[in-house]
């Protein structure tokens, strides 16, 4: 079997946005760093407005990089393509579109509709468990179920990287959390699972999903910690219970606001470089490693 290389790979990133009056340029992303691993399930997270969106929306291609490289599998991203699919926070379904149709758009855009795509979105739909509202209309489904269309067709091009923009930020708790277990599934179904990066504001949703938390600091934003999320899947109910489950929680709700966490006591709010996993197997990143206060200029 063929793994993939889709390593995403942000050096020095510099994003903004152009103001629409005036000249303005206002810098969302800065001196931000990473590397993405194949197969890696990535989720960041950060205070409203640091810049997660428009990271996202730089690595689906749909903002332009202004200083610093964004590439994928070596390759600068420059556009939207093939092997990217991102799914938003509301299941944007075409109305006057089946299930099953809207689940093949990108097939059809792709011109690819053929009978291998029909049974792959046929399938999808059999994962997501709504192969018996095929033929019904986004209208006729709750939220959660257009959300669960909404991922079908996101998977649907067969992307080897998967962004996901707050997939459930919309959906009730319940939904919520059966839509994760449902996300984990189908990522885990895969025989090659997809490199996966998903933005939230929710910290349980985070270290329930992730391989790693990456947590971005005040816009604009850079990596202030990252979180290796060291824990075989599947990730069960009970474990959701565990102190280990609210110990990363609150390593990283510290994090988000600044503050040193309960268990790893630290008064020292120097400025430090963030946490390199990439000899680690086990997360050791105190919040004395994380860089506070205002970007680096
Ligand atoms: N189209 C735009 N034009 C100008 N500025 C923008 C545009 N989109 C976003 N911004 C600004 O860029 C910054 C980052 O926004 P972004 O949506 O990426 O943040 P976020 O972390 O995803 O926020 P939230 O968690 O609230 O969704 C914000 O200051 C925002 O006001």
């Amino acid at each position: 079997m063929t793994v993939p290389n889709i390593c995403l790979d942000a050096r020095d990133l510099l994003l903004g946005h152009q103001a629409r009056r005036g000249s303005g340029f206002s810098t969302a992303c800065q001196d931000l760093n990473l590397q993405i691993r194949d197969e890696e399930f990535v989720v960041i997270v950060g205070p409203s407005g640091c810049g997660k969106t428009t990271f996202l929306e730089a690595v689906a291609g749909l903002v332009p990089v202004a200083g610093g490289a964004l590439e994928l599998a070596g390759r600068p991203i420059t556009g939207p393509g093939p092997e990217r699919s991102l799914v938003f926070q509301h299941a944007s379904l075409y109305p006057w579109r089946t299930v099953l149709d809207n689940v093949l758009f990108g097939p059809q855009v792709q011109g690819r509709l053929n009978a291998q795509t029909r049974k792959r979105a046929e399938e999808l739909l059999e994962i997501v468990g709504l192969a018996k509202v095929a033929k019904k209309y986004p209208h006729e489904l709750s939220g959660g179920m257009r959300q669960r269309v909404n991922l079908a067709r996101a998977l649907a091009t067969d992307p080897t990287l998967l962004l996901l923009d707050e997939p459930f930020g919309a959906l009730d708790a319940q939904t919520r959390e059966n839509l994760q277990d449902e996300l984990l599934r189908i990522w885990q179904a895969e025989s090659v699972k997809k490199t996966a990066m998903f933005v939230t504001h929710d910290v349980n949703e985070a270290v329930l999903l992730a391989d790693r938390v990456l947590v971005f600091s005040p816009s604009p934003a850079h990596v202030a910690l990252e979180v290796v999320i060291d824990v075989p899947r599947p990730r069960d109910a009970a474990w959701r219970r565990s102190a280990e489950f609210l110990a990363y929680g609150d390593k990283i709700l510290s994090a988000l606001h600044h503050e040193p966490a309960a268990s790893e006591p630290n008064h020292d709010n120097s400025v430090s470089p963030a946490h390199d996993t990439s000899t680690d197997s086990t997360d050791t990143a105190g919040v004395g490693e994380l860089r506070l206060g205002a970007a680096t200029p």
